[in-house]
């Protein structure tokens, strides 16, 4: 693998100091970083945004490739002075999305002071999954509201729960899970759907950092009608064939939510994410990635702050 890339290209003096390199696209790039997985602005051009920090450095920062990885920031050496100039890159770092979630939690972590890390989303947008590989990567413990609940009925189903006590007592306890929760430090708690539908839940959950994983109603019912809605009681009372139906029971229950999802520090759309990789389906961004773009807009809010 080279270690030393000679990039030709022109650089443009921007705004100040923002800088925009774009780089003709017949480049001698090494295998790992193919034109593939660089952003094509243009046909015959990649485009590096970024500040231009230091005379003769220009940082990439992490960028999505079009294969759907995050590739850590990559250091060109060049020079604003002229066009065309040469520009080198100077450091690279492997493209093991693992290690890429790792460093930006280590970066981040500091910054969090301990505070929690509450997921909120409509069912079956991957909290839970991705409460455990952000609790991971950040060395914090991981709470499940839902499985909380179960654990305090004696190992009752949510479900179960609902048939015989009806959705306003689990609400209560939903409630009563969160504010313990909420005096405590370093946690990633993945909260029911419905968590965000209560104001005192939001006044519990602001001590920490809200995130709201947005995702497409079509793939929460493909998601959804895979693994069965058994264990999600509020998907039972429509007719159809079970995607169908799924779809119309998510659609009526995401309008009534989607102003109380947004009440969220960060958003992280899945759909987004997707079209920013040209992937075309949203199932096919993998978890790993989607956690990796959770931190980023959590570090995002925390510099806005
Ligand atoms: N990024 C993803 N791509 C594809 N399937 C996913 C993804 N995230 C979660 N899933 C699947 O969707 C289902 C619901 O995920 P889960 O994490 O339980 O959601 P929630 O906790 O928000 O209800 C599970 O079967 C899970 O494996
Ligand atoms: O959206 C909701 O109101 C609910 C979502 C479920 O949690 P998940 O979001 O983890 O599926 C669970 O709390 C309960 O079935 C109610």
């Amino acid at each position: 693998m080279p270690s030393f890339l000679s990039l030709c290209g022109f650089w443009k003096k921007r705004k100040g100091h923002d800088i925009e390199a774009n780089v003709s696209q017949g480049l001698q790039l090494p295998t790992w970083i193919t034109e593939a997985k660089i952003v094509k602005k243009q046909d015959s051009f990649l485009q590096f945004l970024g500040k231009y920090k230091e005379q003769n450095w220009f940082q990439i920062p992490h960028f999505m490739t079009r294969k759907g990885r995050f590739h850590e920031p990559i250091f060109l050496k060049g020079s604003c002075s002229s066009e065309n100039v040469a520009a080198s890159l100077v450091d690279s770092a492997s493209l093991d999305e693992s290690k890429i979630l790792k460093n930006i939690s280590e970066k981040i972590k500091p910054c969090l002071n301990g505070r929690c890390i509450y997921l909120v989303g409509m069912m079956g947008s991957g909290k839970t999954t991705l409460g455990k590989i952000l609790s991971e990567a950040l060395g914090f413990s991981f709470y499940d509201c839902d499985a909380l609940i179960e654990q305090a009925f004696g190992g009752s189903t949510v479900a179960e729960i609902f048939k015989s006590y009806g959705e306003g007592f689990f609400r209560d306890n939903e409630t009563e899970i969160l504010q313990k929760l909420s005096s405590m430090h370093r946690l990633v708690v993945s909260t029911g759907g419905g968590a965000v539908v209560r104001p005192i839940n939001w006044r519990h959950m602001q001590k920490g950092i809200t995130v709201w994983l947005d995702v497409p109603l079509e793939a929460l019912a493909t998601r959804l009608t895979a693994i069965g809605t058994d264990s999600r009681p509020l998907l039972h009372n429509e007719s159809g064939d079970p995607y169908s139906k799924t779809l119309k029971r998510l659609s009526t229950i995401f309008k009534e939510r989607v102003e109380a999802y947004a009440n969220a520090d960060a958003r992280v759309s899945l759909q987004n994410i997707a079209s920013k990789l040209g992937i075309e389906d949203v199932c096919d961004v993998a978890p790993t990635t989607i956690a990796i773009e959770v931190l980023l807009q959590i570090e995002n809010f925390l510099k806005i702050r």
